[in-house]
């Protein structure tokens, strides 16, 4: 019988050729974990067929993992992920990755470390070490760390002495997005995350689908829906924060990848696009800059409307003097004032609402619909993790033109998905969640839209993807 160990680590064997041949084409060196990231080192993910190579890697050399250990040790292993996040947390709270830049490759002695940021340094080490053992950070000698390519991603662009005198101004910086988004997952999504059970079972918000009966309000003891819970002044730091690292986003999807799919140049000069729930209009921004025959409008709650105004004035002046973008207070609750528009497009907007609520969005929208105006959701979709044999019963999620079959070479099992990742926690944050194609497809069915087309770049949920419908 073929050994399924032997054959993960053949096909490792095989997708690490093609990662080398892209380093050898590009004339660059394999990056090495052990030194801190230098940009442009890496493999090129920009290319299909090298981010392909890498998810095979990372998915067989995990299930390899898993296959050669005991299951005990598995489920213990994963149980304790929760470590991980606050340990990171505690390390971008304590600055340690400025700190250690500051150190250099030698290194710096736990005493001092732990005296500059006044901790123990008992205790600092345990946390230190528990992340060297998942590759963040390194011990170059006893009791001594320095960084290396995980940990330096870590650092915030200032003095780490600044940083310890002015933390009002830590996340300034645009290099102290990754930071902020890190401090928000061992904070919030944490803490929210604990509360999960108790949320899933209590009678009173296990069948809800209301923002403000979610696992975080339970973990703050909050009966408000997580967003206005943030507009409390003492929740000022974690809303800016959140602001922050939501912009490390950009470097997991760059926004080319976004608006690629739907051909924006078909459609005529002046059309109406309107960007529903378009927060501060970073993608309507980008299409007006690359489209300039369109006329984008960005409609959000009044404050981020106001935010978005501000920044556009100094980062896209131009558009707003031509009235090419422009902003609108609207709340997506009540029907679109716009009935001309010949797209409405949300962004991330649908993850954070339940069925329920989703179909009340995007009913207005309906209301508001010409028979001609066209739907695009920009959101992650997520795979069933069932084998991709077995999608044939379930044809609506291999159906619709342009959705892809996560298929996987043997003998892998599945691919990591962190697109279920981000599904639990839009679901701990607001009740939100990820979806599958089939579970879009009826929520716009219920809401009197159908999905006529995708445009995926993957068939993972690891990048966002265009879910097209047109008015039935
Ligand atoms: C996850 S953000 C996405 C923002 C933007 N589309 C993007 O991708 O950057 C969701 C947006 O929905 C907006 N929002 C929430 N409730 C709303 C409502 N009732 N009416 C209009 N916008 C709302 C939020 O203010 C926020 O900007």
């Amino acid at each position: 019988m073929k050994s399924s160990i032997r054959a993960l680590a053949q096909l490792i064997l095989e997708n690490i050729d093609i990662l080398e041949a892209d380093c050898a084409q590009r004339h660059a060196d394999e990056p090495s974990l052990q030194e801190p990231f230098k940009p442009g080192s890496g493999f090129a993910t920009d290319r299909p067929e090298v981010r392909k190579a890498s998810s095979i890697i990372a998915a067989a050399a995990q299930q390899l993992a898993q296959a050669v250990r005991a299951p005990e040790v598995n489920l213990m292993t994963t149980a304790y992920a929760h470590t991980f996040a606050a340990g990171i947390r505690v390390a971008v709270e304590f600055h340690i990755a400025d700190i250690l830049q500051e150190a250099g490759p030698e290194g710096l002695h736990l005493k001092d470390i732990a005296s500059t940021c006044n901790a123990d340094p008992v205790k600092l080490g345990q946390v230190l070490r528990l992340l060297v053992s998942t590759w963040i950070f390194k011990e170059v000698k006893p009791d001594v760390f320095a960084n290396n390519r995980n940990s330096s991603v870590m650092v915030k662009g200032l003095p780490a002495a600044q940083l310890f005198s002015s933390p009002e101004i830590k996340y300034s910086q645009p290099e102290s997005a990754m930071a902020a988004l890190l401090a928000c997952i061992g904070d919030e999504c944490l803490k929210g995350a604990s509360c999960m059970y108790e949320t899933l079972s209590d009678p009173s918000t296990a069948f809800s689908g209301e923002g403000k009966d979610a696992a975080l309000c339970r973990a703050f003891g909050t009966k408000k829906p997580i967003w206005e819970f943030f507009d409390e002044p003492e929740q000022r730091d974690r809303v800016h924060r959140f602001g922050i690292g939501m912009k490390a986003a950009a470097t997991f999807q760059p926004m080319e990848l976004t608006i690629q799919g739907f051909d924006w140049g078909s459609l005529k000069k002046d059309s109406v696009v309107v960007d529903v729930g378009g927060g501060i209009g970073t993608l309507s921004v980008a299409l007006a800059k690359k489209f300039p025959h369109l006329k984008l409008v960005v409609q959000d709650r009044g404050p981020v409307v106001e935010d978005g105004l501000e920044r556009t004035s100094i980062d896209f002046p131009e558009g707003l003097e031509s009235g090419r973008l422009s902003f609108q207070e609207h709340d997506f609750f009540k029907t679109n004032p716009i009935k001309n528009a010949d797209v409405f497009m949300a962004k991330y907007v649908m993850h954070d609402w339940s069925d329920q609520i989703s179909v009340e969005i995007l009913k207005h929208l309906r209301e508001a619909a010409t028979p001609n105006t066209k739907l695009i959701l920009l959101d992650k979709i997520i795979p069933h993790m069932c084998p991709s044999s077995e999608l044939e019963e379930s044809a609506i999620d291999i159906s619709v033109p342009g959705s892809l079959k996560p298929d996987v070479p043997e003998p892998i099992i599945h691919m990591s998905g962190n697109g279920h990742m981000s599904s639990m926690v839009v679901m701990a944050f607001c009740n939100g969640q990820e979806r599958t194609l089939s579970s879009f497809v009826k929520v716009c069915a219920d809401a009197g839209w159908k999905v006529s087309e995708v445009f995926m770049h993957d068939a993972f949920g690891h990048y966002i993807s265009q879910i097209l419908a047109i008015p039935v």
